[in-house]
């Protein structure tokens, strides 16, 4: 995929069905309760319709896309944790052992392994092997990646969301695994947001003080040296983002463009909505945020997207952890809203309340 390419799938990506929206609204404010009064519940039937330009709403089946790479920015100890670590962990979702794996299992939710540029090889069926390369350069020093290179991380992230998408899912969730990525979503989030460094950087793993500092300065370092053009988002994610970051963005775009609700989950997921939104500002009416990550710059990124999250557990995990706790919510509200009675069924006046029911 190239620019071009990548504009035109962009543009064939339409706002939300106002019909269908209009039309499930209506039906929410026919229930047995207040108008709205069950909130962003109600705001979520409501996007799901427009999404699918029907009533009729399907919360099931769900998949998160995790994606899994390297980043060369750990060869200047951005990290506590070792590199190695990203291998371990992507080999581990296969094992139903992370955290992840629970939380998907107790949503009845599955999750879509790929590779997108760990620096390990794996023969596992259940890890998609879509490398583009083993891992990005130290941006410290040189570009994450080319053009080119960000690109192709986009297209696996298309790719990846349409197979999904003609197995049948409806509701996509985003997850991601690469030691460093906090720093590459700090960077990214510098550059496009125009922040200070210092404000959206966080500890994310578990940084000590030494380590944060190598963090800033990594990424003051590598936004001075490589200059990447703030109303570029690729030349951004290029210079000085990652390859799971990139397979993210094109996750966002791809369901956006199958009219498929995307979840956010944490900051670097968060990152990757920014750039999807940066690119493609439609694709804001198909994300849903759904809990606000410990790391400062994720409040940022929601804020300036114009998304709330829906709950703050102050989780710092990423995986796509977040997901399927927003996907149990999906179903409640959905199980709970289109199972509801009328006000008819509830043998309610509504006369004498007609400030409260429409
Ligand atoms: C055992 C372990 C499991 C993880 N699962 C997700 N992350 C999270 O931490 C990493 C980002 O943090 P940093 O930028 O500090 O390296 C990412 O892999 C993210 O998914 C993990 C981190 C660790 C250590
Ligand atoms: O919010 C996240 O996604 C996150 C935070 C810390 C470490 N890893 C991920």
């Amino acid at each position: 995929m190239n620019r071009e390419s990548l504009k035109a799938y962009i543009e064939q990506i339409r706002p939300l069905n106002r019909e269908a929206m209009m039309q499930m609204e209506q039906y929410l404010d026919g229930l047995t309760k207040p108008v709205g009064a069950l909130g962003k519940l109600e705001n979520l039937m409501i996007q799901l319709a427009g999404a699918a330009g029907t009533v009729e709403v399907k919360t099931q089946p769900k998949v998160t896309v995790i994606m899994c790479s390297d980043n060369g920015v750990c060869d200047v100890g951005v990290s506590s944790c070792p590199q190695e670590v990203t291998a371990t962990v992507t080999y581990n979702f296969t094992r139903g052992i992370t955290g992840m794996n629970r939380l998907s299992e107790f949503a009845k939710a599955d999750i879509h392994i790929v590779d997108v540029g760990v620096k390990a090889d794996f023969s596992h069926p259940l890890i998609h092997n879509r490398k583009v390369c083993y891992g990005t350069k130290n941006m410290a020093i040189e570009p994450a990646m080319t053009e080119q290179e960000a690109l192709q991380a986009i297209s696996v992230g298309i790719e990846e969301t349409e197979k999904l998408i003609e197995k049948g899912y409806e509701i996509f969730g985003t997850g991601e695994m690469g030691i460093g990525n906090t720093t590459t979503s700090a960077a990214i989030t510098a550059a496009l947001l125009e922040e200070e460094i210092i404000k959206v950087t966080g500890k994310g793993s578990g940084a000590l003080d030494t380590v944060y500092h190598n963090k800033v300065e990594a990424i003051k370092t590598a936004l001075k040296v490589h200059q990447p053009t703030i109303a570029d988002p690729i030349d951004v994610l290029a210079k000085v983002g990652g390859l799971d970051i990139a397979g993210l963005v094109g996750v966002y775009i791809a369901a956006a463009k199958h009219g498929k609700v995307v979840v956010i989950d944490g900051f670097i997921a968060a990152a990757a909505a920014l750039v999807a939104y940066k690119l493609a500002p439609i694709t804001k009416a198909y994300m849903i945020a759904s809990h606000l990550s410990k790391e400062a710059g994720m409040a940022l990124i929601l804020q300036h997207i114009g998304l709330e999250p829906h709950f703050n557990l102050d989780m710092r995990l990423g995986e796509g952890s977040g997901c399927p706790i927003l996907f149990n919510l999906l179903d409640m509200a959905q199980y709970t809203l289109l199972g509801m009675g009328t006000f008819e069924d509830a043998g309610v006046d509504k006369s004498n309340y007609m400030h409260i029911w429409k």
